[in-house]
């Protein structure tokens, strides 16, 4: 379970986050959506305990990032694809992931084998990457300890339509088996294809949240999304 509840954060000026509450059931996908400067990310860094939020609490089982005994089994994050050393090669950053969690060396190749990245790709300098590839290795980083909640900023920028298929079966499969997935994402259509629930977000707020037939009501989500969001103005810090 991912439980956001009252966060507020605000940088000099600006609040990024203002009282958001939502929860992430296990064994859901729930679409983090919202517009360009909403505050998606802001929540993610929040809950994957990388900046604190100025009043209100994020947790993952129960617990504020810093406070989880085995972050590393219990949540997995993918908040910058581009975030892994361009020199090292793919394989070598999940080793390095997986040395961290203490598990074996077969964990890392199991990863590499599910994300799409064997034989050549994985020993290739992730510099030479495409951001399909990056993305998948990324995914492959957040799902090494197998956490019982995954966190996914934009996993699906980059990724050709067979990478699309593939990450829709995945995210499935993980809420299937328990998984409480918290996925943000402009591709609206995607979102409507892999996710239960939506919480929609616009000027630091939530706009609006439920199932995806719940939020439509006979709508696209892209109807919604535009009309929910076309006055979401943010308040003053
Ligand atoms: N480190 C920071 N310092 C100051 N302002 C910030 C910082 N990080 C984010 N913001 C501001 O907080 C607001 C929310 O930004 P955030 O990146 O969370 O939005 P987002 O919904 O992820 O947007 P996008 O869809 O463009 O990725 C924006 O106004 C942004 O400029």
């Amino acid at each position: 379970m991912i439980e956001f509840h009252r966060v507020t954060k605000t940088y000099k000026g600006i609040r990024a986050l203002d009282e958001v509450s939502f929860t992430v059931p296990p064994g859901t996908v729930t679409g983090f959506l919202g517009p360009n400067g909403a505050g998606k990310s802001t929540a993610m860094r929040v809950l994957a305990g990388l900046c604190r939020p100025t009043s209100g609490s994020a947790t993952v089982l129960g617990r504020p990032y810093a406070e989880l005994e085995r972050p590393g089994y219990d949540v997995g994050t993918l908040l910058d694809a581009g975030a892994a050393h361009p020199g090292r090669s793919g394989r070598e950053v999940l080793t390095l992931g997986a040395m961290m969690l203490g598990l074996p060396g077969s964990r890392v190749d199991e990863v590499l084998e599910l994300v799409g990245l064997t034989g050549k790709e994985g020993r290739r300098a992730v510099g030479g990457y495409s951001l399909g590839m990056r993305q998948r290795l990324g995914i492959g980083h957040a799902l090494l300890g197998r956490p019982r909640a995954l966190v996914l900023d934009e996993p699906a920028n980059g990724l050709d339509p067979q990478g699309i298929q593939w990450m829709r079966e995945l995210l499935r499969g993980l809420a299937a088996s328990g998984c409480a997935v918290l996925l943000s994402s402009h591709l609206l259509y995607e979102v409507e294809q892999v996710a239960d629930r939506i919480v929609l977000i616009g000027g630091g707020r939530v706009l609006a949240q439920g199932t995806l037939a719940e939020l439509g009501r006979g709508r696209s989500l892209e109807q919604t999304f535009l009309e929910l969001t076309s006055h979401a103005d943010r308040s003053p810090a």
